[in-house]
């Protein structure tokens, strides 16, 4: 079967998406879309997307890592559907659509995705890092050096370290560069590297700095390998809540490709 697929990226996490309302799509495929994803072999991406029909809201995004398995939330990736959404017609600036993690709601304003976060009640805080799940697990560790840090091994000893071992964390390393920002690389869980960014993993930065006093503002910029995204979030007695990423998407190609 021919599949017409279309690339998209947000600050360089780029996936492969496809409108599967039609459900012509083998959703346990893991070989295939490992395929697909593959730099030098297939299309290229760090994820593939399903978009595909809901009862309850505007649509259904159904992500999967680039190694091909089914994964917990992506952020970028669900700016990036919101951008296909609207190009498809099926929304126009504003939208609620149902992820692995819940529904969320975005908007599109001057080609800006703002994609609305879980709220977060709960961050652990260690000797020299924080855990949080942002809709993914991510560990947020502080460096002086994120220029030059070798992000893919001292990340990939961490995620299959423990207490995470097989199941896994996504790691970003984080340098404060002024009150309210932060440069951050991030190794991907489920692509096995470093990736350009990663939106629940700048969620996850944004709400860890505010909770170990490195900033007190509530709106953080986060400068990340592919570009500049924002998090603002409230803060209540429960914990983090009306979190919003904030950043471009843009459709790169399209094409088609036997699946
Ligand atoms: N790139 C994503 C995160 C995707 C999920 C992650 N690799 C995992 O399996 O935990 C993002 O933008 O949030």
């Amino acid at each position: 079967m021919t599949m017409t697929f279309y690339k998209y990226q947000g600050t360089g996490n780029d996936f492969i998406i496809v409108d599967n309302r039609l459900q012509k799509i083998d959703k346990n495929n893991t070989k295939r879309i490992s395929e697909l994803c593959d730099r030098r072999f297939g299309i290229g991406a760090d994820g593939f997307i399903l978009l595909e029909n809901d009862n309850s809201s505007d649509f259904k995004m159904v992500y999967y890592n680039s190694d091909g398995n089914e994964s917990t939330m992506c952020g970028n990736g669900g700016r990036c559907i919101v951008a296909f959404a609207k190009f498809l017609g099926i929304i126009e600036n504003e939208t609620e659509f149902l992820a692995i993690d819940g529904l969320h709601k975005a908007k599109v304003k001057d080609g800006i995705v703002h994609l609305h976060m879980q709220d977060v009640e709960t961050i652990e805080v260690y000797d020299n890092h924080l855990f949080l799940d942002t809709g993914s697990p991510h560990h947020v560790e502080m460096v002086s050096n994120s220029k030059t840090l070798n992000v893919k091994s001292k990340g990939s000893a961490i995620r299959y370290g423990e207490p995470y071992n097989e199941v896994g964390s996504n790691v970003n390393f984080v340098e404060q560069l002024a009150d309210n920002r932060f440069a951050v690389r991030t190794y991907e869980r489920g692509v096995e590297d470093e990736t350009l960014s990663c939106g629940t993993g700048v969620t996850a930065v944004a709400l860890a700095m505010h909770h170990n006093k490195k900033t007190t503002r509530n709106e953080v910029e986060l400068k990340v390998e592919g570009g500049e995204l924002k998090v603002h979030f409230s803060k209540s007695p429960e914990g983090y809540n009306d979190i919003w990423l904030i950043g471009p998407a843009e459709q790169v190609f399209k094409g088609e490709i036997e699946w």
